[in-house]
């Protein structure tokens, strides 16, 4: 049976075995967050040779995407030895992909908290394109009202009628970063206006996102606003849910993207 051991790992600091549930075959396996800046979820297998092993902290970070649409040759899983920057990765990514992109519009969806605004803006500079949020055009549309307060005053549906008529017009331009509203792949006539384009999921696993909107709060956030408990656990629990209802609907992007990093050790 495996172990899963949540630990605090620092790179270069010692694991003790001996405080480690072990497999029979004197290994062990462990499921790390890497850090509250990376929040990748790290499966790492470790066989214990001695009684004290040294970590070397991760060699390899591994990018894997996958399309139906694009060339295998630009898209498939790359390694970046020692490399942690996920800016410097976007900009390596971003030099194979824009030849091929002949000035389309990139749409990033994902899940709240999944990046798409963060990624959205370094992706814009390393590729020349224009960065736009769909959330802050929604905003000004209305009047410059917080999403938070369209939702309150007009209903999620008034919201969701906004966020078509802005994807639509953001479809007839050109060079284009659109960071996506978390809801906007339940649509099917927005995935419409975002085929005239490449869509790219950005796929994180449920514990990061609810640990990076709990860090900032949920304020902007009006679907996060119905659970009780403690702000983690509520933020999980309705992410959950959201999940489970769109889980399908983001992959209907035409690319997908996680990160995965895989530790070495000696
Ligand atoms: N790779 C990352 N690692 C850790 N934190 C991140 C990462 N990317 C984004 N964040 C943090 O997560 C929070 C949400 O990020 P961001 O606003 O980019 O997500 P989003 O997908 O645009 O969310 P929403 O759909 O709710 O607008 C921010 O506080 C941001 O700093
Ligand atoms: O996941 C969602 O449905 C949402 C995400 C946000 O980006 C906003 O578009 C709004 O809060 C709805």
């Amino acid at each position: 049976m495996e172990t899963r051991i949540s630990m605090g790992l620092q790179l270069g600091t010692w694991i003790n075995p001996e405080k480690i549930a072990r497999k029979p075959n004197n290994s062990f396996q462990f499921f790390q967050n890497y850090g509250e800046q990376r929040l990748y979820r790290i499966p790492a297998t470790c066989h214990l040779l001695a009684k004290k092993i040294r970590f070397h902290g991760p060699k390899i970070l591994k990018v894997s995407c996958s399309s139906e649409k694009s060339p295998a040759s630009v898209l498939e899983a790359g390694s970046f030895p020692a490399l942690l920057d996920e800016s410097k990765i976007i900009k390596i990514k971003s030099e194979e992909i824009e030849p091929y992109l002949n000035g389309r519009c990139i749409y990033l969806v994902g899940m709240m908290g999944s990046g798409k605004t963060t990624v959205g803006k370094v992706l814009s500079e390393a590729l020349g394109y224009s960065f736009y949020d769909c959330d802050t055009l929604i905003e000004e549309a209305v009047g410059g009202s917080t999403v938070a307060e369209i939702f309150k005053s007009y209903g999620e549906g008034f919201f969701r009628d906004n966020e078509t008529e802005v994807l639509k017009k953001l479809s007839a331009m050109h060079r284009l970063i659109v960071s996506t509203g978390g809801g906007a792949v339940v649509r099917p006539v927005n995935w419409r206006h975002m085929r005239k384009g490449i869509s790219v999921w950005l796929d994180v696993p449920l514990e990061a996102l609810a640990r990076r909107i709990t860090a900032v709060g949920t304020d902007s956030r009006p679907l996060l606003h119905h659970e009780s408990g403690d702000p983690y656990s509520k933020t999980m629990k309705r992410l959950s849910t959201l999940f489970e209802q769109r889980g399908d609907a983001y992959a209907n992007a035409d690319v997908r993207v996680s990160l995965e990093i895989r530790l070495q050790f000696t």
